[in-house]
């Protein structure tokens, strides 16, 4: 039996979950500010034979995760993109300055299909990428996840914040229902803008669609296209990766 601990260090929040031979058996996540929180989370749970960490938060973070770490007497493996892992070809620039949330999402998405898709990531920030027919990563865009986009425009303007029933219209006559509005219409929109332009330089539209993160709720019933939710496609990824370097020490 083969136990893995990954864990997705994300602007906002630390996800984690517990496979055991592939199967997610216990996951929770933990507000960045409650990280000290981080050991009664996982206080019930065996060593496991890996610990495998995307992070992108910041260094505070990383460094709550190390020390908590290294009480419990095990060494994580951060990970990092690489040009090439698990089928997946990064077309970074520099394929080092990708999130590694991006990329285990990325690895998670070809997969799952083997085949073109959009994998959409909605968290404190947005991300849109793009993955070929033949699993090259084409590159992608990043833009405020909903609660960024809310708080930035509450804390630029004099818009105050009195009344928290807002909803989506299309044609909004009222403060609160046209900001939402907004902010659903430009991730949403931003979102069909990528499947466009996929469609007019690739002779087709992605095969397949895979959306994740904490901000899908209010973004998802406005899709008027067919994608799969996953609820977190990085943990995902970090368990195929595991697998990966499993055969590879193997071998
Ligand atoms: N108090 C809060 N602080 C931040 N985000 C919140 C809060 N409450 C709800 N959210 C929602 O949770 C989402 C965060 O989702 P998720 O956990 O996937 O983000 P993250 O991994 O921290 O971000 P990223 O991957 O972009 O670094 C935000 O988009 C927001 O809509
Ligand atoms: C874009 C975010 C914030 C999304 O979580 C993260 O993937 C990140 O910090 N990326 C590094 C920059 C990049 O991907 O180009």
């Amino acid at each position: 039996m083969f136990s893995l601990l990954a864990i997705d260090s994300g602007n906002s929040y630390l996800k984690w979950a517990y496979f055991e031979n592939n199967q997610c058996i216990s996951h929770n996540k933990i507000l960045n500010q409650e990280i000290t929180q981080l050991s009664d989370s996982l206080s019930s749970l065996k060593q496991p034979d890996l610990i495998l960490i995307s992070q992108v938060s910041d260094q505070r973070i990383k460094d709550q995760i190390s020390s908590f770490f290294k009480n419990w007497g095990s060494e994580p493996h951060w990970i990092y993109p690489l040009p090439k892992q698990c089928g997946v070809t990064n077309n970074y620039d520099n394929p080092g300055q990708l999130g590694s949330d991006r990329w285990a999402s990325l690895i998670a998405a070809w997969h799952k299909y083997h085949a073109s898709c959009l994998v959409v990531n909605i968290g404190t920030a947005m991300t849109v990428d793009a993955l070929s027919g033949d699993g090259v990563f084409l590159g992608g865009i990043i833009l405020p996840g909903p609660h960024l986009m809310w708080n930035s425009v509450l804390l630029n303007t004099q818009i105050f914040n009195n009344n928290d029933n807002y909803r989506y219209e299309v044609f909004p006559v009222e403060t609160k229902n046209a900001l939402y509005s907004g902010i659903i219409q430009s991730l949403v929109g931003s979102i069909e803008r990528m499947r466009h332009l996929f469609h007019l330089h690739h002779g087709s539209p992605p095969k397949n669609c895979i959306i994740s993160g904490g901000g899908v709720a209010d973004i998802l019933p406005h899709f008027d296209f067919e994608y799969t939710f996953i609820d977190n496609l990085v943990l995902e990824g970090l368990n195929i990766i595991a697998n990966d370097m499993k055969i590879t020490n193997q071998a």
